[in-house]
Order: C-alpha cells, then structure tokens, then sequence
C-alpha cells in the first residue's frame, strides 16, 4: 500500500521540492533589492483580483485581467530588468578571483594594512575589490590608472582635497584600475539614516555586482565591508582582517563553505558579531 503510494507519487514530490527551492531562490535574490517591494505589491494584488474573481464571478473584470496578465509577461522582464541582469550574470559567472597563491596573500596583507592606516589618519575611502562580475561600467565613470596597489597609492589617491579623493577605487586582480569611479548609490530605505553617500554607494556598487566594498569613515575612522548589498559596520581592526580574511582566503577545499556562508546574510552578520543596518 505505502509501496503502491510512493511509486505513484514520487514525481509530485520532486516536482514540489523543485517548486520549493525555486520559488526559495527567488525569494533570496529579490529580498534585498528595490524590485522587492513591487514583486510583494503584484502578488498582493493578484491574489485579492482572483479571490475576488472567485468569490463573485465578474464577467467583464475577469476578461480584462486575463488581458493584462498576457500584457505583463512584457512588462515584468522591464520592471525587474536590473534584478534579472545581475542574476544572469551571477549565473554565468564563475569564481575566477580566490586569493590562493602566496602573491595574492601579500596584495590581502598590504589591503588590510593600507585601509588600516586611512582609518587611523581618518581619511575616508571606498574600495570596490571586483570578483567575478565585472565593474568596467563604473571604471569608466572614474579615471583610469591600471596601477600596482600600494599602501602610498592608496594614501595619495584618499587623501582629502586631492584630485582623485572624490568617489571611489576599483581594484581588479590586484591591481588598481581606476580611481575617482561614481558608484551607484543604493536607494533602498535603510534602518539608519545616518548612513550618508559613501557608504550609500557602497552598497549600490555591491547590489549591482558581486564585488565587495570596502569603506573607511572620514567622520569616525570606522571601517566597514559590504557584501551583496548588506553593510557590516564598525568592524575594528582585528574583526576586519578576520572578516576578509573569511571572505577571500576560503582556499579550493573550503570554498564552497566560504561561498555558502557569503551567500547568506544572516550567517555573515552573526559571524562579524556587529548589527546589520541594512534593513530588507
Ligand atoms: N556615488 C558615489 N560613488 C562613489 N563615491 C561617492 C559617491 N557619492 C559620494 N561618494 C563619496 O562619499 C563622500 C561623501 O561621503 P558622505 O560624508 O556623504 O558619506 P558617509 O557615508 O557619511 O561617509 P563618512 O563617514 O566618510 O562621512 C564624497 O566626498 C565622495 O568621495
């Protein structure tokens, strides 16, 4: 009997879990950005259109909400346009920037060192490290210097009232690309409005790519790390070498486990043991 049930009801199982998991991984890439909200609007109203449809049978208003779902397949791909761009991207990308070989261990020393010494002297800085999406769109707004990253370079370029202080670094594979790049700043409402434009790019940078930002505080000194639009703050010296270190030394045995935990906010932000800011 439980045989006879199985046997019958094995695909309507998997076609569930399949169901389950999409629809979790839809949910997962939309939570965090402006598309959200609209998604969460559409489906409210079309639940209560076909629960009011079922209730009372309208002739005519049924007609045109047939009418309009086949106008918004067009219409959903132009909404959710930006959304679905980095999610294509995030899908057909592979990780191609690990730090694994002893150079790429030396550029991690001297990062850290460097973003250590603009917090001390307070002098406020937004890197954005590139991994696998490319950020040439925003190299481009910037000028470009395609440069061996130093301590000194990074000093020079942040140093206020310099020509190049203004907007933020891009480093791709260790090196610097280009500097003074205007990143796209985040318009999602967030938990404190104290956050001002440097940190409000780096979460837009980090929204739109998968590169991961890092921002030094002209006000404060504090140092902070923002992964896929979620913002760590405060993190202290010893917390921030900890945490790229987390992010970028994950070597081939253990990648998966560092990717996994990347991709999960929650277990990102328990692991730096500091708030996250960001609201959903
Ligand atoms: N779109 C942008 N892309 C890159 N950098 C930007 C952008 N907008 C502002 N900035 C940088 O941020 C600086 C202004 O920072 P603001 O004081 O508003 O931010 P903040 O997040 O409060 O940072 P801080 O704690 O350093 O004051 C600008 O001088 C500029 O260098």
């Amino acid at each position: 009997m439980v045989w006879e049930n199985v046997s019958k009801h094995w695909r309507d199982g998997i076609e569930i879990l399949i169901l389950a998991i999409a629809i979790y991984q839809i949910f997962r890439a939309f939570r965090a950005t402006r598309g959200a909200r609209i998604l969460v609007g559409l489906v409210v109203i079309l639940v209560a259109i076909t629960l009011l449809l079922r209730l009372f049978e309208f002739a005519v208003i049924s007609w045109l909400v047939t009418r309009a779902a086949i106008l918004l397949v067009f219409a959903v791909p132009i909404i959710f346009q930006p959304e679905l761009r980095n999610a294509l991207a995030k899908l057909g990308s592979s990780r191609l920037f690990s730090f694994s070989n002893k150079s790429q261990l030396d550029f991690l020393e001297i990062f850290e060192d460097s973003v250590v010494a603009l917090s001390k002297k307070r002098i406020g800085a937004l890197f954005a490290i590139e991994r696998d999406i490319t950020l040439k769109p925003f190299e481009e707004t910037g000028v470009m210097l395609n440069a061996d990253f130093s301590p000194e370079l990074s000093m020079t370029v942040f140093f206020p009232k310099t020509p190049l202080h203004d907007g933020g670094m891009v480093i791709s594979n260790k090196k610097v690309t280009a500097a003074a790049c205007v990143f796209p700043v985040s318009q999602r409402e967030l938990a404190d409005r104290s956050i001002g434009l440097r940190h409000r790019a780096a979460i837009g940078v980090t929204e739109e790519s998968d590169c991961v930002a890092v921002i030094v505080s002209e006000e404060t000194g504090a140092i902070s790390i923002c992964i896929d639009g979620h913002l760590e703050r405060n993190l202290g010296e010893e917390k921030f070498r900890k945490r790229m270190a987390d992010i970028f030394l994950a070597n081939d045995d253990n990648n998966e486990k560092g990717v996994s935990k990347e991709s999960d906010p929650e277990a990102r932000v328990a692991s730096s043991g500091d708030r996250d800011l960001v609201s959903d």
